[in-house]
């Protein structure tokens, strides 16, 4: 399948902005520089209408790019990211990182999830604080499998892990192989499974969270967890007042360049 790629001149500020709202609309991976956003979404089902009315205002260059060349652009631009002394996220042709606690292997092609994003980074700091060992996951929107993979090496007993795009759940498979991880089960899928589990990870975004929050509450055990990210600090006051409304109290929240992660417990 092709993609398109839009190369959008914009701040940093400009750009988390608009990667919330391009993610609303179906964008498959983003790529950032200090004075350029370049996004990606699937050619076939384009929103263009939608797309350009986000856009309005800025100057923008799109270009049609076959699926080869969109993996080998992404490899060719993926750095290792450490998260303190805990966590360093690298690819096969990377050196290891010396002096970490853990190591993760991904080849991300087209899925979102390097560690590189503000709301992963977050994502992982704040695992570095909760206790998976034997614990029951569930990963929602799983991406390349990233947080899959480091609930497995923080000792997770079973990790369920699902995303709506098909490609995603393709890559979550290869990065779980790479990492010799066998407690991850990856489906294609948008609801939340009708089980419990201790630990929910949620990295995906405001309405995603909202529409699901019923199911997600329902679906994680008393005293259970809840991390969230993939919200913007704007969300806070209604995602944080929506969760109240559904039992979870914010034990903790974590902020990095106008996103925030939020852990919720259950009562
Ligand atoms: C922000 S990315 C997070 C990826 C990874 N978990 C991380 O932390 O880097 C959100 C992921 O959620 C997926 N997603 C978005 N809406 C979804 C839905 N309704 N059901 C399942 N997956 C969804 C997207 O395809 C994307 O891979």
């Amino acid at each position: 399948m092709n993609h398109i790629q839009i190369s959008i001149e914009a701040s940093e500020e400009q750009q988390e902005l608009l990667i919330s709202e391009l993610s609303d609309l179906g964008a498959t991976g983003f790529e950032q520089t200090n004075t350029h956003l370049l996004v990606y979404f699937d050619e076939e089902g384009f929103p263009s209408y939608e797309v350009n009315e986000v856009l309005e205002g800025h100057n923008t260059t799109v270009q049609t790019i076959a699926q080869q060349n969109w993996n080998a652009l992404w490899e060719s631009n993926f750095q290792p990211v450490i998260v303190d002394d805990f966590c360093a996220v690298r690819a096969h042709f990377h050196e290891p990182v010396q002096g970490m606690q853990h190591e993760i292997l991904i080849t991300p092609k087209m899925s979102f999830g390097t560690g590189h994003h503000a709301t992963t980074w977050m994502m992982m700091q704040q695992m570095r604080g909760i206790d998976f060992n034997g614990k029951q996951v569930f990963d929602f929107g799983t991406g390349t499998g990233i947080l899959a993979i480091l609930a497995e090496k923080l000792g997770a007993a079973n990790i369920d892990a699902i995303d709506n795009d098909e490609w995603s759940i393709e890559n979550g498979i290869e990065n779980a192989e790479r990492n010799n991880c066998s407690r991850i089960n990856l489906y294609l899928d948008s609801s939340v499974p009708g089980k419990q589990y201790d630990i929910i990870l949620a990295n995906i975004n405001r309405n995603v969270i909202l529409m699901h929050l019923e199911h997600l509450v329902k679906a994680v055990v008393p005293q259970g967890l809840i991390l969230f990210s993939g919200l913007l600090t704007t969300d806070e006051e209604v995602i944080v007042k929506a969760c109240e409304t559904h039992g979870l109290k914010l034990i903790k929240q974590q902020s990095r360049n106008n996103w925030i992660s939020l852990l919720m417990q259950c009562a």
